[in-house]
C-alpha cells in the first residue's frame, strides 16, 4: 500500500487555484520527487501533505492518517525540513537539537544524528555561523529527530555549492537506506535524476506525468542530436532522406541533425559514402531538462 496518497487535490488562494486536481501515490522506501516550474503548486501540495494547509477538496493520506484530522499523530510519523528563516540566528546547534527533541515522546539520539550528518564538532556553533551546507544538514537533522517514516524536504540544496550539494545528496540516500520514505521538492534536474526513484511532474496545479527519470525522458521522445563540422559542403537532402533524421540545420560551419534510432550510424554511413568526414562530432541525447520543457509545454498547449 502507498505510504502517501494524494487524490484530486484542490487548493485555492483568493479564488485562484494553486493546486487544481493533483494526484500521485508514493510507495514506502522511495525517494519521490516533486518537480515543476515556478508557481506550479509544488510547495502548496507538500504543505497540504504535512497538514500545514487545509485543502479545498480532494483526499490525502499519509501513513494511513488524514493530515487535517490526525495532525497530532502524524507529527510523530512525518518529519518536515525547516526553512532557514525558522531558526534564530543565535541558537547553537546543540541547543536547537535539545529544544526540538523536547517536542517528541521518543526522540532519536541527537548527538548520534549530528555525528552521522557530520555536525558532531559544531555543537556550540551558532546557527548563523554555519555554512550554507551545514545549515541545510542541521535542518535535515531536525526533520529526522522524531524517527519519522516520511521526511519531506523542500528546496533541499538551493544556494549550495556543487560539493555541498553532492554531500547532501549522499545524505538523503543514506536516510532512505535507513528505511525513511523521502518526499523531495526540487528545481534541479540533476538532483531529480540522481536521487529520485520516481517523480511527479507538476504544471499549473496538476500532475502531468509520474514516472522514473528515465521514463520521463522516453515519454518526451528519446531524440538525439548530432553536431559536427563536415569536411566538405553537405547537401541537406542526403540527410533528410534518411528515415532516422527529423531535422537538419546549419549553425555556422557546423551541421546539427536531430532524429531517432541509430542516427549516428545512418548519418556517418551516408556521408562517408560521399567522402565527407565529420570533425568535432558531439552526440547529445534528450535529458530530463528537455523532458521537463517538452512535457510541461505539451500540457500547457493541450
Ligand atoms: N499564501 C499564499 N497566498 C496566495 N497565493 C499563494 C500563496 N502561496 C502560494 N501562492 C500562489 O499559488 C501558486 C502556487 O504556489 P506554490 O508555492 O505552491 O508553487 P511552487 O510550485 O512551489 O513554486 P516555486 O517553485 O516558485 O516555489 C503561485 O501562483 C503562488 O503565487
Amino acid at each position: 500500500m502507498a505510504i502517501i496518497e494524494v487524490e484530486n487535490l484542490v487548493k485555492r488562494y483568493g479564488g485562484h487555484p494553486a493546486v487544481n486536481g493533483a494526484g500521485f501515490a508514493v510507495e514506502r522506501g522511495e525517494i519521490f520527487g516533486i518537480l515543476g516550474p515556478n508557481g506550479a503548486g509544488k510547495t502548496t501540495t507538500v504543505e497540504c501533505v504535512e497538514g500545514l494547509r487545509t485543502p479545498d477538496s480532494g483526499r490525502i493520506t499519509v501513513c494511513g492518517l488524514d493530515p487535517q484530522h490526525d495532525g497530532a499523530a502524524l507529527r510523530h510519523r512525518l518529519g518536515a525540513q525547516l526553512q532557514h528563516s525558522e531558526l534564530p540566528d543565535k541558537l547553537e546547534v546543540g541547543e536547537a537539537m535539545e529544544l526540538y527533541s523536547s517536542f517528541y515522546r521518543a526522540p532519536a539520539d541527537w548527538r548520534e544524528l549530528l555525528d552521522v550528518l557530520g555536525l558532531g564538532a559544531k555543537l556550540r556553533t551558532r546557527f548563523r555561523r554555519l555554512s550554507g551546507g551545514q545549515q541545510q544538514r542541521l535542518s535535515i537533522a531536525l526533520a529526522l529527530l522524531g524517527h519519522p517514516e516520511v521526511a519531506v524536504l523542500d528546496e533541499l540544496t538551493t544556494g549550495l555549492d556543487p560539493q555541498a550539494r553532492r554531500d547532501v545528496w549522499d545524505l538523503v540516500e543514506r536516510i532512505r537506506d535507513r528505511g525513511v520514505t523521502v518526499l523531495l521538492v526540487t528545481h534541479f534536474m540533476e538532483e531529480a535524476e540522481r536521487l529520485c526513484d520516481r517523480l511527479a511532474l507538476f504544471d499549473a496545479g496538476r500532475v502531468v506525468a509520474v514516472d522514473t527519470p528515465a521514463g520521463l525522458v522516453s515519454r518526451a521522445g528519446d531524440r538525439q542530436r548530432l553536431r559536427f563540422r563536415p569536411s566538405a559542403p553537405v547537401d541537406h537532402a542526403l540527410l533528410t532522406a534518411l528515415p532516422e533524421v527529423a531535422s537538419v540545420e546549419r549553425a555556422g560551419n557546423r551541421i546539427v541533425v536531430t532524429g531517432t534510432g541509430d542516427l549516428l550510424l545512418a548519418v556517418t554511413t551516408v556521408l562517408t559514402r560521399h567522402r565527407i568526414s565529420l570533425a568535432e562530432l558531439r552526440v547529445e541525447r534528450t535529458t530530463l531538462d528537455d523532458a521537463f520543457i517538452t512535457l510541461t509545454r505539451r500540457h500547457t498547449q493541450s
